[in-house]
This record gives structure tokens, sequence and C-alpha cells, in this order.
């Protein structure tokens, strides 16, 4: 469809403030995009920010009738402020985090229950953003039925919406952006090629036919996309593993706790409080300053006492041999304490082999480390592809990956992702973050590990809640 003239301007206008960009760009997902959207840059041309405004609150007037509006946080937040002022609409603002004093509330403004609210959005790729804030103002009571965009980039975020009862109204589609920056020369034909079959590639469908999973033993049993955790747990073949898929459903969570500190007091304090929210707690005996059998039998009782399984993050990477000393053997002795540890594939199947030698018969489980949240990791393409090789020949000791995204197609294993906080971004030594939606719902893994974000907290207890609530909303809604 051929944009009127003001939007061709408010288009080369975005462009000029470099609010979109082309080139080569990793996104969140790890995933080369040609175009990038960083409409932030907005809060600094007023005049363009209330052209913004404006057009989203003309292709509103095509929602039902709203008492408020909600910006998604946090570049839609002032849109949405100007949008409420101009108009005269009352707005309610959408917390990331709840306060931990006062009134906790995630919601803030004033609205009865039942009231419509309008959700505004810069830009919409899969429509999980949206859908985190349309899921929270209905937890609150209030009725979503529209959202409004600025930019619509065409990778199944309208019809993902529309699926969840959402109506998307956007001003401008990612079509409708190339063409006119290739009209008006600031792209060429070849970059607008570039975006147009990068968008068609990387829909973010809605599954329309019951997926074809697995293969031989471990191929989906019933007409559905997705197997709950329970179903699932009848295809793995180690016994922990599916005490760990159950496990996940009984206690309705799928959240590891990485409770990377370095005392065994602060340890034994965090992971009391925060134990009832979690499946399993994450552990670097390593970095434990007063490391001992007391703390470990501390920790055990502590597992018994909130159910939830210990992982000991080792990240073995040795020959076979070494690696069953570093298993059984030093100061740790991890076998007689972690019921999962991991390995990382570099050394070949050797590693497997050892770990498995003296863990199987004790019960113990296995992870492979198929991809890292680090910027730059080495662990992808043909690495991951053949680490995931190994999981399947191992199988009766491998029970899954950590991993950025889904690796591979087979239910019987288990997807767990660190580098999880409540909003996305990085560290300052090479850590990436995404959020529990994007982790669960856009990467399709299982279980996310949050440390940090977590230990650090005013209130640890709350602030895993919301995490546990957050990736087993989205565990839920994947499977519906
Ligand atoms: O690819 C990987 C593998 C492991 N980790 C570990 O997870 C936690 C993450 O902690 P945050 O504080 O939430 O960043 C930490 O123990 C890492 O060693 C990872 O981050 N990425």
């Amino acid at each position: 469809m051929e944009l009127d003239t003001n939007l061709e301007q408010l288009i080369l206008k975005l462009y000029d403030i470099e609010g979109v960009k082309f080139g080569d760009f990793k996104l969140k997902s790890g995933i080369q995009s040609p175009a990038y959207f960083d409409l932030r840059v907005i809060v600094s041309y007023p005049a363009l920010m209330r052209e913004v405004s404006q057009v989203l609150w003309q292709v509103s007037m095509k929602a039902e009738k709203f008492a408020s509006i909600c910006g998604v946080p946090y570049t839609a937040l002032p849109i949405a402020s100007v949008m409420s002022v101009d108009n005269d609409v009352p707005m309610l603002i959408r917390r990331r985090e709840a306060k931990d004093y006062g009134t906790k509330k995630m919601i803030e403004g004033k609205y009865n229950a039942g009231d419509l609210c309008l959700v505004v959005e810069d830009v919409v790729t899969s429509g999980s953003s949206v859908f985190e804030t349309v899921q929270l103002l209905q937890e609150y009571g209030l009725v979503v039925k529209d959202a409004v965009v600025l930019l619509e980039r065409q990778q199944g975020g309208t019809e993902r919406l529309r699926n969840d009862g959402v109506n998307l109204h956007s001003v401008i589609t990612m079509t409708q952006l190339v063409t006119v920056l290739k009209k008006h020369g600031k792209i060429d034909e070849t970059m607008y090629n570039r975006v147009l079959k990068f968008v068609a590639d990387n829909r973010f469908d809605i599954p329309s036919q019951p997926a074809v999973v697995g293969n031989g033993d471990t191929t989906v049993k019933k007409a559905k996309a997705e197997m709950t955790f329970k179903e699932r747990a009848e295809l793995c073949k180690n016994e922990l593993g599916r005490r760990l898929f159950g496990l996940m459903e009984d206690k309705q969570s799928n959240l590891i706790l990485s409770a990377d500190l370095t005392k065994s007091e602060d340890i034994l304090k965090l992971v009391d409080i925060v134990g009832s929210k979690v499946c399993i707690v994450k552990t670097h005996a390593d970095i434990i300053e007063d490391f001992t059998v007391d703390f470990v039998h501390k920790l055990q009782d502590l597992a018994k006492k909130h159910n939830f399984l210990i992982f000991e993050d080792r990240k073995f990477a040795d020959i076979g041999n070494t690696v069953k000393y570093q298993y059984n053997n030093g100061l740790h002795k991890i076998i007689e304490w972690a019921d999962i540890v991991n390995a990382h594939s570099v050394s070949g199947p050797g590693v497997i082999q050892g770990l498995q030698k003296v863990g199987l018969e004790k019960g113990r489980a296995c992870l492979l480390i198929a991809e890292m949240s680090s910027k730059g990791s080495l662990a992808k393409g043909e690495y991951t592809k053949a680490t995931v090789d190994m999981a399947k020949t191992y199988s009766e000791f491998v029970i899954g990956f950590i991993s950025q995204n889904r690796v591979c197609d087979d239910q019987q294993f288990l997807y767990m992702t660190p580098g999880v906080r409540l909003e996305e971004g990085k560290d300052s030594l090479g850590q990436q973050y995404v959020t529990p939606s994007v982790a669960i719902l856009q990467n399709k893994t299982d279980l996310i590990i949050v440390g940090r974000n977590i230990y650090n907290a005013e209130d640890p207890l709350n602030v895993a809640e919301e995490f546990r609530q957050a990736a087993y909303n989205a565990y839920l809604k994947r499977i519906s």
C-alpha cells in the first residue's frame, strides 16, 4: 500500500536521526539482521516525538473505544505520555520491576477493573513485548483488545497478537519503510531485497500444522505443536531427567537460581529464601571460599525441604579420564552431591564417557553446552550441531543443553538458557541478556537460569517469583 506524503517524510526523518539503520546487526535473538531500529533516539527530537505520537493517535481511532493507554517500556513510554497529554486520555505506567516498598504494583495509575486499555509500542517483531504488557494489564483486571505500533516488521507479530485476541494497528510496515527509503535513494536495490528476504525468512509464525518432532522413539505422540513437560518426561531416557520434567510441572517452575555467591552462609540463606520458587539451584563450587562437606549437607537439606535439584556448573572440558577424576575426586567430590553437571563438547565424546562412567550408576545426569550467552562465543553453527549429535548418542546420561535456542527439535531433551534478566542488555564482561519471554516463547527453550538479577535484588523472593511467573506463563502459553 502507498503511503501518504506525510508518512514518507516521517520515514525519512526517522532515517536521518538514525532511528532506522541498515548494515549487519546482531539481534537479541542472535540472528544477523540487515536492518536495525533504535527509536529511543526520538526523545532527543521533540517535534518528531509529537509527530510520531500524532500518527499513532490517528491509527488508534481504528481501535475499540478505550479508557486509558499504556506504553510498552521503555521506548513507547514517552510516546504514550505525549499521546495522553495531547488527547486528554489517561495513561497507565507498566513497571519493569516491582518496587520493594509501598504498593509493589506493577501497573501505576488510576483504573477500574474491566476498563479497556490501548497498548502503545514503537516496533513489533514477534509481538512478545506487546503481549507481555497485555498479560500484565489483564492480571490487574484491565481488558486489552487493541494495540498500536509505529513500525510493524512483518515477521508475524500481527498474526500472533491476533491469535492472542489483540488487534494490532500499525502506522508503517517494513515493506513500506524500505520502499520509501529506496525511492529516495537512501538504500539501494540490494539492501531493499536483503531486508525483504530477511523478513520473509525470519517469521515467528503460529504453527498451523501439528509439528513433526523428533525421530524414532521420541516422536510426538499427539497432534499438537508442543508436548507438556510431563508428557516429555516419558521420552527422557534418564531417570533424573524424568524427575526434573515432573518436578517442573508439579512446582510450576522452570526457573533455575544461579547462586553465584562466594560465602557458603550467604548461599544457604539465599537458597532458603527462594528455594520454593525454583526447580534447580545451580552452583559454582570453585568460587565458594569456605566450601565444606557441611555446606553440601545443608544444601542437600534445603533441596529436600524445597524440592529442587542441585546443578554444579562445572563445565568439564578435558579428556574422559581426567574429567572422571574431576567429577569423582578432589576437594569438591561433585559426584556426591550434584544431581546434574555440565560439559563442553570441545574435547569430543570422551568427556561424556568419562563422566557417565561414574555418574550413571549414581543416578546423575549431564547437560552439554551447545551455545553460550556470552558475546563472541565460538559455540555455534557446526559446533552446536555436533554437540546435539553427541547428546543423542549418549541420551541415557545427557538430558539436555545449555543453549540460547532450542538447538534441536527433540523433546526428550531440556533446553536451559542463561543470560536472562527482566530487561534485555549486557554486562561489562560480555554477558548478554534476554528476557524470560524471549527465551521461552521466542527461542523456545524450557528453563531460564538467573543469577545476579535475583541474588542482588533487595527482595530476592519477590524477584524470583516474578521470574518464575514470567517463565512458567510463557511455557503455558507455548503449549496452549
Ligand atoms: O553460556 C553460559 C553458560 C553459563 N552461564 C552461567 O549462568 C549464570 C548467569 O548469571 P547472571 O548473573 O544471571 O548473568 C552464571 O553462573 C554463568 O556462569 C552463563 O551465564 N552463560
